[in-house]
Formats: C-alpha cells, structure tokens, sequence
C-alpha cells in the first residue's frame, strides 16, 4: 500500500479513537521514520511514546532557566534526581554560583537544531519548559513575544514529540480575559486573554494538548498563580509588586505599588509552585483527567499584603502610583483560582498561605540582608 494512503488511514483510525488511542499511529509511523520537521500536508509525523523505565530516572533539561523559577526548580530536582542529570539552559550568561552548581548550557528555543542536539547528546527525557516573555514585558515587545512565546513553543513541541519526551509547559492565571469568570475561575470557561503572554499561553495550553490527543505526546501544564520569591527577581509581570515589596520594605521602610489598592489576583509562594511541578510531572497517567490544571493557593489584593507585611515593620510607607497597563491587565485576570481538579485527581495540596508567605519572605530577605552588612 503507498505510504500516503497508510498514513491517511492510521490517522482516520487516531481521530476516530480516544485519546489513549494514539498509539497504533505512533507504532505505524515510526516505522516509516518521518520527524515532525518533514511533515508535509496530508501526512504525519513520527511521534515516539516515552518508555515507563525512562521516567523512572528522568534526564532534565530546564529551559528558559535562568528567570524567577528555573533556578529553584533545578535545585529541587537536582535533589531528588542528581546533580548531573538535571541541566539548566538559557540565552543569558549564568552568575557563577548557579554555573558551578551543576550543568548549564547556552540554548536558544528559536534554534530548532541546537535544542535538537542537546536533547539528543543528553538522552534528555524530560523537558520544562520556562523560557517565556511575561506580561509587561510581552506588551512592550509584541513581536519578541510572539516569536519567543509562540514558535519558540512550536520548536519545543516537535522536540518534545519526536524524541517521546515528557513535556511541562506552564501556563498561568493570564490565560483568562474579561471575559472569563473571574470568581472563581474554572478550569474551563471561556478565554479571551487581552495581552500577547496570554494569548500565547492559551496557544500554549491547546496545542499541547492538541499534540498529546493526536500524537501521544506527554504534555503537562499548570497555570501558575502569580509566584512570590525572595531569592529570585521577577521577570516582568503584572505581579511583581508582591515580590519588590519585600525588597523595599527592608531597605527603605517605603513602598510605591503599581496597582490600585484593592486589586485581588491569586498568588503562590515558589515553594508550592516548585514542588506542584514536580508532582504533577510525577503523577501517574492515569491519575490525569486533564493536561492542564489550575492550581491555586491564596489570593489577596495590594492593602492586604501591605497589612500583613505592616505586621512585621509597622513603619512601612505604602503610596500609590497606576501603572494603567499593569492595573488594565490586572483587572482582567482571575481574582480566585479554582483548582479543584488539580487537588481531587493527584493530590494538590498548598502549602503557604498569606500569613506564612510573609514570615518566609522576611526569614529571607532579612537573613540576607543581615548577610550583606556583615560581609
Ligand atoms: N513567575 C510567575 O509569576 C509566573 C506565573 C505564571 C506562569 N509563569 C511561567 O513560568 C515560566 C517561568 O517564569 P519566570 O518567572 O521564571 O520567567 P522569567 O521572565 O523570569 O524568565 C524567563 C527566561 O526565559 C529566557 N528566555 C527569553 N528568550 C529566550 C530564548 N529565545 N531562548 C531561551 N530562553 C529565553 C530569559 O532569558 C529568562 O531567563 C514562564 O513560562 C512563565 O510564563 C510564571
Ligand atoms: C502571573 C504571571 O504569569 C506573571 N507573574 C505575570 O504577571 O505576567
């Protein structure tokens, strides 16, 4: 039978299927070794399932490492998988305590190739994949944005599903628009995003799961709340105020929030959202009734944080400045996450809520401080 016509008729068999009926496709096709490169119209491409003893012991590659998350998720990795087998990439130079902490490399995800190599040399099993432009920034650059936030994706998706690898994208709380309910807000419900972030990141969220029903491929995503960190900076978001008015609050007693006071957005501390990637990367299979999940832990608006953080440093000076693109994206996002599924079907738990969140960021910030007056 010429090759066309097999391909056409495994893929009437794939769509007629379930999702777990990808298989037949993935087994016939690699047989012929197309890669998703040289798929032309009216053909498909070779899709490889990852082997249960590859994901026993994953190989990591982290892209996009560098920003507010990737570090930390490396370091929790790296605890639980090894030193070597988890691998930090980015386009910047790293600061030399993250070098000599374990494997870093330069990859840049609109070089197809060279991701390509390095999933290839590495044996890499797993990728997560952090590189992104954020809202803010995403709205100053649409043109980067696309092209970072939407074929950089298209590169990791053909990596990822040629080569049968476990694919983590995350996605966020600006995938939702003023359309979306946004108290709570479901899983699913309409989005209608107003910024490139979030237009790229519903993008992000159907093709994965686009490629996971018609390919096979393993594809998990979380939209983050916005994350809250100490020892890592913001990449430029809508959220950033809750992570720069720690900072200012210990150096100068005053902090300027860009958003008006009574915004409410959900938020998270990086712990759980570090440890809520690692847990849905290890969740079995069958225990996933979706591909993306919202997971959720507090949420609070601009004076409540202020209250709490007043709690530790009476003296705070709190004013106001609107930044209106940051407020009229703010005013579109969710207000309280609904992660319900996330927590019926593997177990999602957080771990910080407001209260804890502010100690924790003070035990930090203030032990470093105390560290840079010493030194
Ligand atoms: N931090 C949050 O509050 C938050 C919330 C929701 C979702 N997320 C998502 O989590 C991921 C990580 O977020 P983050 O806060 O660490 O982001 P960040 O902005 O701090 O870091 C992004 C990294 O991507 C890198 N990058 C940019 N262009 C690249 C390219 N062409 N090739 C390779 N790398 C490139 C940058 O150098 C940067 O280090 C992103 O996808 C983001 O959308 C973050
Ligand atoms: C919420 C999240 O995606 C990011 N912190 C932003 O504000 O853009």
């Amino acid at each position: 039978m010429p090759v066309v016509r097999v391909l056409s008729k495994v893929a009437k068999q794939v769509l007629l299927a379930p999702a777990c009926g990808c298989q037949p496709l993935a087994v016939a096709v690699r047989n012929i070794s197309f890669s998703p490169r040289q798929v032309t119209s009216g053909t498909d491409a070779s899709f490889h399932s990852v082997s249960f003893s590859e994901t026993d012991h994953p190989k990591v590659l982290i892209t996009g490492g560098l920003g507010q998350l990737g570090v930390g998720l490396a370091k929790l990795l790296r605890k639980r998988f090894g030193k070597n087998n988890v691998i930090l990439s980015d386009i910047r130079k790293p600061p030399s305590d993250v070098f000599h902490s374990g494997p870093f490399i330069y990859s840049d995800i609109l070089d197809y190739k060279n991701l390509r190599e390095i999933v290839v040399n590495n044996r890499i099993t797993w990728l997560v994949h952090y590189s992104a432009l954020l809202s803010a920034v995403g709205e100053a650059n649409v043109p980067l944005a696309r092209a970072v936030n939407i074929t950089g994706l298209h590169n990791i998706l053909d990596i990822a599903a040629e080569h049968g690898l476990r694919l983590f994208v995350p996605s966020t709380i600006g995938a939702f628009g003023p359309t979306s309910p946004r108290n709570p807000t479901p899983d699913l419900c309409v989005q209608r995003p107003r910024t490139i972030y979030g237009v790229s990141k519903v993008h992000a969220e159907l093709m994965g799961e686009y490629y996971h029903h018609r390919y096979g491929l393993d594809f998990r995503c979380l939209r983050y709340p916005g994350i809250i960190s100490a020892d890592s900076q913001p990449g430029g978001g809508t959220t950033d105020y809750a992570v720069q008015i720690f900072h200012d609050a210990v150096k100068s007693g005053k902090f300027e929030c860009n958003l008006k006071p009574n915004t409410q957005l959900p938020m998270m501390y990086i712990d759980d959202c570090l440890r809520a990637t690692l847990e849905v990367m290890e969740a079995p299979t069958e225990t996933l009734s979706m591909r993306t999940y919202n997971i959720n832990a507090m949420s609070f608006t601009p004076e409540e944080l202020a209250a709490e953080v007043q709690k530790q440093l009476p003296d705070l000076q709190v004013t106001y400045n609107i930044d209106h693109m940051r407020q009229a994206i703010a005013d579109s996002w969710p207000m309280n996450f609904d992660d319900t599924n996330a927590r019926n079907d593997w177990g999602w738990k957080h771990d910080y809520d407001l209260p804890e969140l502010v100690q924790t960021m003070f035990n930090f910030i203030g032990s470093d401080s105390r560290i840079a007056q010493a030194s």
